[in-house]
C-alpha cells in the first residue's frame, strides 16, 4: 500500500473538509458546502473564471418554487450580487416563512449534473444540508494539487453514499445491565472513518436459531433526554427489558441519528415542526428524503456476529424488507408499542399514515 491516502481515506477527508468549510474537488467541480460557506471563500470562488451554481435537491427546489431540470436535483445560477447569507437561506429552510423573496431562481438546464449529484451525496454523508456551491474547473487535477485541496472522483463520491457498510469489530466487553447481568457491548467500526455502531448482546444467543433482535437508530433527545416528542427512549428500554426477560437477544444501536440526517438536521426539522410541518414534510423542506438510513449496516453487523435469522422487534415494515433483502431472515415480527404520549400522538400517527408503520 502506498503511503498516501486511498480513495476511502480521501472521502473521509473530503467530508471533514466540507464540514469545516474548506473547498473540495469532486470530479471536474470545485465544491463548497452551502451550510459552512464563509464570505472569504465565496469571494475567492467568485474571483475564479466561470459561473458558480448552487445545487440543491429537487425536494428543496419544490419548496423554493425553483425548477429542477435534473430529476432529483436542481442547479441554480448564483446571482452576481448575493451575500453568503443568501446561499445559506436557499439551503436552510428555518427562515423560509420570513424570507419568501429569495427568488426568482434561474435553473441551469445544460451540462452534466452527475458531478453535482455526487457532491450533494457527499454533503449528506457528512451530515450537512444537501446543498453545495459548485464551479466547473478546466484543470481539476492541477487545481486541487496547486491549492492543496482534497480531490475525489465523481465515482468515488457516488460510492461514498453506500460505504460504511463494511464494519469490523474493534472490541467487546462485559457490561452488567439492569435488565440482565449477562450484557456485552460490541463496538463496530466502518473502514471509511464514519461513525461507529454498537451491538448490545444479552446472554449467549444461539447462532443457529432466530435471535430476538432490535435495530435501534440513535435518538439523543429520546434515548438520553427523555424527550416526549418521539417513542424512542421507551422502545429502547422495552426492547432491552424483553431481551432480559427472555435471557437472550441482540440490540443494535446504530448511530443514524434523525433517520440518518444527523442531530443538527433533526433539530432543524424539529424547528420546522414547530412551524406546523409534520416529520416527513420537515425532512422534505430541508432537502432530504423521508428516511436516509442505510439499514444494510444493521444486517452487516448481525452477519459479522454470526446471526442469520431474527425475530425482529419493530413496527417498521421497511426494516423487515431491508433485512430480508440483505440476507437476514426475519422469521417473526415482534411488535413494540410503548411510549405513546400526548406530545407524540401526531408523530406516531404520521409514521402510520406516511411511512407505513404498523400501529
Ligand atoms: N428526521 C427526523 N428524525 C426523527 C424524528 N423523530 C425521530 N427521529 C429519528 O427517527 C429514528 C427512529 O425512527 P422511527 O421511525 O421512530 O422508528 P423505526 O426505528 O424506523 O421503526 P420502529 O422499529 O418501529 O421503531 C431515530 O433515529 C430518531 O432520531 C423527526 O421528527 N425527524
Ligand atoms: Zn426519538
Amino acid at each position: 500500500m502506498p503511503l498516501g491516502p486511498d480513495s476511502t481515506e480521501r472521502l473521509a477527508r473530503a467530508r471533514g473538509d466540507m464540514r469545516m468549510g474548506v473547498p473540495v474537488v469532486v470530479g471536474p467541480l470545485l465544491v463548497l458546502a452551502a451550510e459552512t460557506l464563509v464570505p472569504e471563500r465565496l469571494a475567492a470562488l467568485r474571483a475564479l473564471d466561470g459561473q458558480p451554481v448552487l445545487a440543491i435537491t429537487a425536494r428543496r427546489a419544490e419548496t423554493l418554487k425553483a425548477r429542477a431540470y435534473d430529476d432529483d436535483i436542481a442547479r441554480l445560477r448564483l446571482p452576481a450580487d448575493v451575500a453568503p447569507d443568501w446561499v445559506r437561506s436557499v439551503a436552510e429552510p428555518a427562515n423560509d416563512l420570513d424570507r419568501p423573496l429569495l427568488g426568482p431562481f434561474e435553473s441551469v438546464r445544460s451540462g452534466d449534473a452527475d458531478p453535482h449529484r455526487a457532491a450533494i451525496g457527499l454533503a449528506k454523508s457528512a451530515r450537512l444540508l444537501p446543498a453545495i456551491l459548485a464551479l466547473d474547473l478546466d484543470d481539476a487535477v492541477d487545481f486541487a494539487a496547486r491549492n492543496g485541496l482534497t480531490r475525489v472522483t465523481e465515482a468515488e463520491a457516488t460510492a461514498a453514499q453506500t460505504q460504511g457498510t463494511t464494519l469490523e469489530q474493534v472490541v467487546a466487553a462485559r457490561v452488567p445491565l439492569a435488565v440482565s447481568r449477562a450484557g456485552r457491548v460490541h463496538v463496530f467500526r466502518p473502514a471509511d472513518g464514519s461513525e461507529e455502531h454498537y451491538a448490545v448482546e444479552i446472554g449467549t444467543p444461539s447462532r443457529k436459531e432466530p435471535v430476538l433482535a432490535r435495530l435501534h437508530s440513535a435518538c439523543f433527545t429520546g434515548d438520553l433526554m427523555g424527550s416526549l416528542k418521539c417513542d424512542c427512549g421507551a422502545q429502547l428500554q422495552a426492547a432491552l427489558a424483553q431481551m432480559g426477560a427472555e435471557g437472550a437477544g441482540v440490540l443494535l444501536y446504530l448511530n443514524q441519528e434523525g433517520r440518518g440526517i444527523g442531530l443538527a438536521n433533526k433539530m432543524r426539522a424539529y424547528a420546522l415542526q414547530d412551524q406546523g410541518f409534520d416529520t416527513v414534510e420537515a425532512n422534505h423542506r430541508l432537502g432530504f428524503e423521508d428516511d436516509e438510513r442505510d439499514f444494510r449496516i444493521g444486517s452487516g453487523i448481525l452477519r459479522e456476529m454470526g446471526f442469520s435469522a431474527v425475530r425482529l422487534m419493530t413496527n417498521n415494515p421497511a426494516k423487515i424488507e431491508m433485512m430480508q433483502a440483505n440476507g437476514i431472515d426475519v422469521t417473526e415480527r415482534v411488535p413494540l408499542k410503548v411510549g405513546c404520549t400526548a406530545e407524540n400522538a401526531h408523530y406516531l400517527a404520521t409514521k402510520a399514515a406516511k411511512s407505513g408503520h404498523m400501529l
